[in-house]
């Protein structure tokens, strides 16, 4: 069993609601910027409103890994990020590979902020021979037909898959039977994955719509959310709710 699959099972043993998993990194970027300003203790209430949850809901998500804070204290944050990051696997590596290496996918290999959050890209590739061979942040564009190669000999664990929609299934298919179980979506397309495979999408579009939607809100349009989530028949988003919550609660 990989040392992933081991820390889902275990997850799962504590019974570790996967909505506490999602807010997790939220409290976690919240405490890097903690840790930045040299604050080294936090109460629940500061936290959350850091994090923009309310109080009740981040205890209880602590609790969840064994973390009650010190009355009149309240959280430490040093051990706190490590308890989260722990949890969340980032007091390990990763090794991700890049598909598709187009507009985002160059922005994406570019990014800095992976590699010190534990993130290290370890392949770019693409379908294109004309990209093939290029140097993007000192990674050459590997051809697309190494995939399966790549993803064993250099232990692949997360792929971005960053090709047109048309191409994207194939390519989650492919990384899928080579081993791969996280798959990180940009492409505009629901992909279809065995059990198993955790699959993330990101679509800015969608969270400019909902940013639209705030706009709107703001200028004087309909008053809250109400109307959207019921024209979507959806749970309630909680009011001030970020794109992200917001979407989150509609796909809920
Ligand atoms: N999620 C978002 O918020 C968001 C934002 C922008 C773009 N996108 C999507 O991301 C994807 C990439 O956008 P882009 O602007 O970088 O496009 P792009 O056309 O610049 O790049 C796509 C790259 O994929 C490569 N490619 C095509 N088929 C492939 C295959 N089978 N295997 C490997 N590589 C292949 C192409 O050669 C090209 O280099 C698109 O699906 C786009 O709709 C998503």
């Amino acid at each position: 069993m990989t040392p992933r699959q081991t820390r889902n099972r275990d997850r799962a043993d504590r019974g570790i609601p996967e909505a506490t998993v999602a807010r997790l990194p939220v409290y976690l970027r919240a405490l890097h910027s903690l840790q930045d300003r040299g604050v080294a203790t936090v109460s629940s209430e500061e936290l959350a409103a850091a994090a923009g949850v309310n109080s009740a809901k981040l205890r209880k998500d602590l609790s969840h890994l064994g973390s009650y804070g010190t009355r009149g204290v309240g959280y430490e944050v040093e051990y706190l990020v490590y308890q989260i990051s722990r949890e969340l696997g980032l007091t390990q590596d990763w090794v991700v590979a890049i598909i598709g290496v187009g507009n985002l996918g160059r922005a994406l290999a570019g990014y800095g902020g992976f590699a010190s959050r534990g993130f290290r890209v370890a392949g770019l590739l693409d379908a294109d021979a004309d990209i093939v061979g290029e140097e993007i942040s000192g990674l050459t564009v590997e051809h697309i037909d190494r995939l399966e190669d790549i993803i064993g000999e250099r232990g692949v664990s997360i792929a971005v898959i960053a090709t047109p929609a048309g191409a994207a299934q194939k390519v989650c298919d492919r990384v899928v039977a080579a081993g791969v179980t996280s798959v990180l979506n940009f492409a505009p397309v629901v992909l279809s994955v065995p059990d198993g495979v955790d699959v993330r999408k990101v679509d800015l579009s969608i969270e400019l719509q909902i940013l639209a939607f705030h706009e709107q809100r703001k200028a004087g349009g309909p008053d809250d959310l109400d109307a959207l989530e019921g024209a979507a028949g959806k749970a309630a988003a909680p009011r001030g709710a970020t794109p992200t919550q917001y979407v989150e609660a509609v796909e809920a």
